[in-house]
């Protein structure tokens, strides 16, 4: 389903059924209480507004020192291995045998939102990004590789996934809010977004 004249920028409404939904929800309470969830910050010393964690052999962490990917949990823990029901999204949508080896979990909570940024911390973008959509309804922001370019916005709901491979790989996106509260999926309200990345 072609989304804007971005080629690459795959959008699957509801790929997820209820079922699919409450067996990520059970794998990732698991993941998140093995690898807590923490609130990075930017150089400047500010907070970001969403939390996160991670799964797999690589998570993302950003603090003074700038941001980077981590072979483990800021605590000194390893990562937690990422949870077949996540892999197997990834290989029914993705077509190469190469497995992702960081599941990037971002929690935003009531206001939290993501500024306009390109995902280009990995070293082959050949290797498509997979977002998968849990929880509370997002407003998502995408525009094309420049920064300041023309920008347009999607809900994106539980069950949703979004694969950005080709052109769209490097295509500026964010989050300008959620929607606090749209859904029942957690006993918790709140948004998950779980991103696939080939690292390295
Ligand atoms: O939450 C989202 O939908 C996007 C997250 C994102 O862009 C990222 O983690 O790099
Ligand atoms: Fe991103």
């Amino acid at each position: 389903m072609p989304f804007l004249d971005l080629a690459g920028f795959q959008v699957y409404k509801s790929y997820l059924s209820s079922a699919d939904q409450q067996q990520l929800a059970t794998d990732l309470r698991q993941v998140v209480s093995a690898a807590p969830m923490f609130s990075p910050s930017v150089k400047t010393g500010a907070q970001m507004s969403v939390r996160m964690s991670a799964a797999g052999k690589y998570g993302w962490h950003s603090d003074a020192s700038g941001y980077r990917y981590i072979d483990h949990h800021p605590n000194g823990t390893a990562w937690p291995d990422i949870p077949d029901s996540v892999l197997s999204i990834w290989q029914n949508l993705v077509s190469t045998s190469r497995e992702p080896d960081c599941c990037l979990i971002n929690f935003y909570g009531e206001g939290a939102k993501m500024g306009l940024h390109q995902d280009n911390d990995e070293a082959d973008y050949s290797y498509p990004v997979l977002s998968i959509s849990l929880g509370d309804s997002a407003l998502f922001r995408v525009g094309g590789t420049q920064r300041g370019g023309k920008t347009q916005s999607i809900w994106l709901d539980s069950g949703d996934v979004v694969v950005m491979g080709g052109d769209a790989r490097l295509a500026y996106h964010g989050v300008d809010r959620i929607k606090f509260a749209s859904s029942r999926l957690f006993n918790a309200h709140g948004r998950l977004n779980l991103t696939l990345r080939v690292v390295d």
